[in-house]
């Protein structure tokens, strides 16, 4: 087998969280364009029609399912029917989450903090629970890849909210804890950690806060936001073969932001 062919994913079925935009929908289709079959869960339908669509384009299957994996037992019940409905999943890319304006820890209200901790943290835990634990249980080892941020490391500036650094690294924590529990199994869990990327939470910052996200491209040794297709290929190899021996990872791309 040739080292490129390690990349491959054909025969793979996958589910990606928040798969209808930004920086899901980029693994979704590099995954598809690898060779996957892609089940894409978020809460937009239209978005998801549209998304599946492409992963349709590129003669893969698409199986969209619209759910808030926010709330806990949506999120269970999508995870549920896709098992049932797509089939058994090979890899699992826990990528829905999301940050709000930041509120200052002295005025957060409990209920922000909850909300933003089911959105980042326990979603993850409800998907890895169902689908990554179903891939223990069938015995063909698998991949569970956590969508984390450069958050989980630094605090944010103007931007995150500690809701969202706490979640993210917990998101961490969890990887390389759940990496322990199933490296037997050959189920690998590892964690991708964005720093800022284009996508659409962070156009809307360049609009409404335009000196904060200037400021940041500042901090970034590379200069300039990433391109939401600068992070396929990092799924593509978390997904595939060519990564068969990383697990318990926190692989961090971000145009060098937290070399500073
Ligand atoms: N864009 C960045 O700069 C950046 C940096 C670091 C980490 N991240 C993380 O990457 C992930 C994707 O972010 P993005 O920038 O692509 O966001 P986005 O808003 O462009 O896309 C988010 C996707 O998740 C879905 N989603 C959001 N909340 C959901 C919910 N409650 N239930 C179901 N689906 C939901 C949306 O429908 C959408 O498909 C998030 O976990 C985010 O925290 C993003
Ligand atoms: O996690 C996110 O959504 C980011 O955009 C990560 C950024 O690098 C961060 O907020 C800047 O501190």
């Amino acid at each position: 087998m040739g080292v490129l062919d390690r990349f491959r994913l054909t025969g793979k079925r996958l589910l990606v969280t928040g798969g209808s935009r930004g920086l899901g929908r980029a693994m979704a289709l590099a995954c598809a364009d690898a060779g996957a079959d892609i089940a894409l869960v978020g809460r937009d339908p239209d978005a998801l029609d549209r998304a599946a669509a492409e992963v349709r384009a590129l003669g893969r299957e698409a199986f969209a399912i619209a759910a808030d994996v926010g709330d806990p037992a949506a999120c269970e019940a999508a995870c549920r029917r896709a098992l049932d409905e797509f089939g058994p999943i090979d890899v699992l890319i826990n990528n829905a989450g999301g940050r709000r304006v930041p509120t200052p820890t002295a005025e957060m209200p409990l209920e922000t903090w909850r909300q933003l901790i089911d959105l980042n943290l326990t979603s993850v835990f409800v998907c890895t629970k169902l689908v990554g634990g179903a891939m223990v249980e069938r015995g063909r080892g698998g991949r569970v890849i956590n969508v984390a941020s450069v958050n989980a490391l630094v605090a944010g500036r103007g931007i995150g909210g500690r809701h969202y650094e706490a979640a993210k690294a917990a998101v961490v924590g969890f990887t390389r804890a759940t990496a322990a529990d199933w490296a037997a199994a050959g189920v690998t869990v590892n964690a991708i950690l964005p720093g800022g990327f284009l996508t659409d939470p962070n156009r809307k910052w360049q609009q409404t806060h335009p000196a904060v996200i200037a400021e940041f491209e500042r901090n970034i040794p590379m200069g300039r936001l990433g391109e939401p297709d600068e992070i396929g290929p990092l799924a593509v190899y978390l997904a595939s073969d060519a990564s068969r021996y990383m697990t318990g990872a926190a692989l961090v791309i971000d145009g060098g932001y937290t070399l500073w």
